[in-house]
């Protein structure tokens, strides 16, 4: 007859230990809570606060930033919000797509690996906070965690931001997980393939075909180019790869930079003069996607597909179309799993 071993009993007032979980954090930017001046407010001050984000130094930024551009800029983004906001939910379309990214990677990593691998979502500015989505996975039982900032192409104003805000939370804990970090994805040749994918199926869904594709990249200022951030040389791989995967050549798919923020040199060519300009050279066709955002937001729904195709219809274009982003398609999805599935190599 065997004998079960039983574990050694706890001594009182011991805490009983369950079997730890690894705990995956995605990570986005952060959005308003609302399109009211206070909302917008509160958030683009956070957001604008960032070194990482604006590296002038506070003393000469902050009477800037808090006297002039936060008396103005809070109405004039919140008009941009209000015209892209999900009534239904009562919140922006990038809070809504983060969400629904988190439900869909959680439930296909629980389908693999049962209740061992837990998922949450957190922002680098605003709602919800990364440190209280931090504290939700140590509440499930935790000790390993992977932040996973939501930027194919590294920019230490996106990726590493994300990871300090995490970090400054982490300082604070007497019970520290152990942390990893998934790089910056722009040349997995899994990603480009879902990218491609999703051009794929938009053009087929067309009754015309573009003349040209524009890959439109949020920009920033080119001095951070000069100092060292490598964020420009990925997008132009990412362009290259996207555009050998979908077999175009060098003029049907060209790359530009948007969101131009102040009134320095940021990243060429800009975005929108280079729209404006292509009717006149026989462009009449268009179609754009934005492959540094995950998720749309008010940067591609606003900008892009309300603006730019105003732009360009404007100028003389007669057919514009804006490929989504990512999202929350199946596609992306299992994107995101096959990266944490590889960034957890060792620990599942
Ligand atoms: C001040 C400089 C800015 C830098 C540098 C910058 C880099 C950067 N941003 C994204 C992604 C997003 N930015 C978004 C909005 C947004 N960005 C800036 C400024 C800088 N961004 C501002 C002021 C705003 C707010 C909108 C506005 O008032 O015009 C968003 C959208 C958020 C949403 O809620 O929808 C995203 C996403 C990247 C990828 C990037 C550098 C690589
Ligand atoms: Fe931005
Ligand atoms: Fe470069």
């Amino acid at each position: 007859m065997s004998v079960t071993p039983q574990p050694p009993a706890l001594p009182a007032g011991h805490p009983l230990l369950p079997r730890p979980k690894i705990g995956v954090l995605l990570i986005n930017l952060g959005t308003p809570e609302g399109t009211d001046y206070w909302s917008m407010r509160r958030y683009l001050s956070e957001f604008l606060s960032d070194r990482r984000v604006v590296e002038i130094p506070p003393f000469i930024w902050q009477p800037i930033l808090q006297g002039i551009i936060l008396t103005f800029r809070p109405s004039k983004s919140g008009h941009a919000y209000a015209g892209i906001w999900n009534r239904e939910r009562d919140e922006s379309p990038l809070k809504t797509y983060s969400r629904a990214q988190a439900d869909g990677l959680r439930a296909v990593l629980s389908q693999a690996h049962g209740d061992r691998v837990v998922v949450e979502w957190g922002m680098r500015y605003g709602h919800p906070a990364t440190a209280d989505a931090i504290d939700r996975l140590l509440a499930q039982g935790c000790d390993r965690i992977l932040l996973f900032p939501l930027y194919p192409q590294y920019s230490a104003t996106t990726t590493a931001t994300a990871c300090d805000q995490a970090f400054r939370h982490l300082m604070r804990l007497r019970r520290q997980p152990a942390v990893r970090t998934v790089p910056g994805y722009h040349d997995d040749p899994a990603y480009i393939e879902v990218l491609a994918d999703s051009v794929r199926q938009h053009l087929n869904g067309l009754s015309w075909q573009p003349d040209m594709i524009i890959a439109s990249y949020h920009g920033l200022p080119k001095a951070y180019l000069e100092k060292g951030d490598p964020y420009h040389c990925y997008c132009l791989k990412t362009t290259r790869l996207l555009r050998e995967r979908l077999g175009f050549g060098p003029d049907r798919l060209i790359h530009a930079f948007q969101s131009r923020f102040g009134r320095t040199e940021w990243l060429q060519p800009y975005l929108e003069p280079l729209v404006k300009s292509l009717p006149g050279q026989g462009v009449r066709k268009v179609a754009i996607l934005a492959p540094a955002f995950v998720s749309d937001c008010v940067e591609t729904l606003e900008e892009v597909d309300q603006g730019i195709r105003e732009t360009f219809l404007t100028a003389g274009g007669s057919d514009f179309t804006y490929i989504p982003c990512l999202n929350d398609q199946p596609g992306h999805i299992g994107l995101l799993r096959r990266i944490v599935e590889r960034e957890l190599a060792g620990w599942l």
